[in-house]
């Protein structure tokens, strides 16, 4: 080995979990984050998928980011609360000009609040308002996005899986938030900008399939993908 490899730090490993409505976007974000692709036709995610993704953060940290992209339908089934359990990160994702998707929201956390309140690591909630291509169309007042994570503590991010706006940070601000890593604005404003710069990040196109490699093994029992 190496010197320089033996310098380098080990992998930290960070579970995501992506809540939120039906149509919301999830797998569209999930997707434009981990493969850079975006689909226009809908497919029902069902029961779960997941993707890994490494990026690095400053400090030359190197952070693979397990994002478990949880089916809308799986409210009030008996897997949600497996699904949540363990996460660092909880997204709830609603879409923009769908006031219903928000609204629901309320829902979805009361499950993550239920199955982390006995933990002794609480989740960072990250509310994620999806669609901003379709400014026109917003239904969901700026104003309750900001109310509802005020209340809540959860950070803020407004995204568009579709043409890719800010979904990169919105992933980087995230794990390094729970990484206590502070970001400067110049790390910031280069991230959402350049989506897929390889200075700033590195890809693992590895999609449902790598995570077979680290285990997930059990987890791929539960019924899984989109139709
Ligand atoms: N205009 C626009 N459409 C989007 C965006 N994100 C997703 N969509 C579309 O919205 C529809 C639903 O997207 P999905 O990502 O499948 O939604 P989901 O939340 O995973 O839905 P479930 O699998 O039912 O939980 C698809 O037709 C996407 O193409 C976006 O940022 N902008």
């Amino acid at each position: 080995m190496s010197d320089s490899e033996e310098e380098e730090s080990p992998d930290r490993q960070l579970k995501l979990v992506v809540l939120g409505d039906g149509t919301a976007g999830k797998t569209s974000l999930a997707m434009r984050f981990a493969q850079e692709t975006f689909g226009k036709q809908y497919k029902q995610t069902i029961g779960l998928d997941f993707y890994l993704k490494r990026i690095i953060l400053p400090g030359n940290l190197n952070v693979t980011l397990q994002v478990w992209d949880v089916g809308g339908q799986t409210i009030g089934g008996k897997m949600l609360d497996k699904y949540i359990y363990g996460a660092q990160g909880i997204l709830l994702v609603y879409d923009i000009t769908n006031c219903q998707s928000f609204e629901n929201l309320e829902d979805w956390y009361n499950v993550v609040k239920k199955v982390t309140e006995e933990s002794e690591m609480q989740p960072l909630v990250a509310l994620v308002g999806n669609k901003i291509d379709l400014e026109h169309m917003r239904t969901v007042k700026v104003d309750k996005h900001q109310r509802f994570c005020q209340e809540n503590n959860f950070s803020s991010h407004f995204v568009s899986a579709k043409t890719g706006d800010s979904v990169f940070l919105c992933f980087q601000r995230i794990a390094a938030e729970i990484l206590g890593i502070k970001l400067n604005k110049a790390e910031m404003e280069q991230s959402q900008v350049s989506f897929g710069n390889s200075d700033l990040q590195q890809r693992s196109r590895t999609g449902i399939w790598g995570c077979i490699k680290t285990a997930w093994g059990a987890a791929l029992f539960l019924g899984i993908g989109k139709r």
